[in-house]
C-alpha cells in the first residue's frame, strides 16, 4: 500500500530524511515514533502528496486517504458537522444523507449535541475529534493521523480507540500514525518505525 525507495527530504539546505526505505502492506497498521523534529509528519506528508522527496520515490495504491493532521484544520466558517461531513460533500454524497452519517459518528466521539457549533466555540480535544470524523466519514483505505488523541482524556482516548479498530477492520484501512506516546502505539499497532536523525531504525 505504501513504498518509500531511498527517499530523502531536505528544506531548504537542511536534510531532514535520508535515504528511507521502508514498505507498508495493505491492512497493516504501523506506528512512527521518534523525537520532535525528527521527520515524522514529513513522512505523512510525503505519502498524502502534500510533499515531495527530493530524492527517491514515495507510491501508494491508496484509493480513499484519510488524513487526522496534527492541527485540526477545521474552517472557521463552517459548523462542527459541515466540517465532518466536507469530505463526504466533495465526493457528492447528498446533504441529507452526509449529515445523517456524519452525526451519527459524532454522536459516537462524544460530540452529541454540538453538529451547529462553529469550532471556534469547540475545544481543541473537540475540534480533534471533529478532525477524526471527517477522516473517517469517507471509509478511507489509508488513515494518515498525526497525533491523533492531542488534547483527550484516557477515557475518551479508550472510546476512539475501540472506533478506530472496528473502523479499521470494517474498511481494511491501512493506517499510518504518528505518536510520542508508547502506550498509543502499542495498543494500534503491529509495527513501530522510529526516526532518528532523519534515519529509520
Ligand atoms: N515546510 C517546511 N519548511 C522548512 N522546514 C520544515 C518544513 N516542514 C518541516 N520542516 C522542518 O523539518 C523538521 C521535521 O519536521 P516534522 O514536522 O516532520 O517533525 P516531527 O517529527 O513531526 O516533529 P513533532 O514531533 O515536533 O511534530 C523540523 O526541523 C522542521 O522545522
Amino acid at each position: 500500500m505504501i513504498e518509500f525507495c531511498n527517499v530523502a527530504k531536505d528544506f531548504q539546505n537542511f536534510s531532514v530524511l535520508k535515504n528511507i526505505t521502508f514498505s507498508v502492506s495493505k491492512g497493516e497498521v504501523v506506528g512512527i515514533a521518534g523525537k520532535s523534529g525528527a521527520g515524522k509528519s514529513t513522512i505523512l506528508k510525503l505519502v498524502s502528496g502534500i510533499l515531495q522527496p527530493t530524492k527517491g520515490s514515495v507510491a501508494t495504491k491508496a484509493f480513499r486517504l484519510g488524513y487526522v493532521f496534527q492541527k485540526p484544520r477545521l474552517l472557521a466558517w463552517k459548523t462542527a458537522l459541515d466540517n465532518a461531513i466536507l469530505p463526504l460533500r466533495a465526493m457528492g454524497v447528498a446533504r441529507r444523507e452526509a449529515m445523517a452519517t456524519g452525526k451519527d459518528l459524532m454522536d459516537y466521539l462524544g460530540l452529541q449535541g454540538f453538529d451547529n457549533t462553529y469550532p471556534a466555540q469547540l475545544s481543541g480535544g473537540m475540534c480533534q475529534r471533529v478532525a477524526i470524523a471527517r477522516a473517517l466519514l469517507t471509509k478511507p483505505d489509508l488513515l494518515l493521523m498525526d497525533e491523533p488523541f492531542n488534547g483527550m482524556d484516557s477515557i475518551l482516548k479508550d472510546n476512539i480507540f475501540q472506533l478506530l479498530e472496528k473502523k479499521i477492520i470494517q474498511y481494511d484501512a491501512t493506517v499510518l500514525y504518528v505518536s510520542h506516546n508508547t502506550d498509543e502505539l502499542s495498543r494500534l499497532s503491529s509495527r513501530v518505525i522510529y526516526l532518528e536523525k532523519g534515519r529509520l531504525l
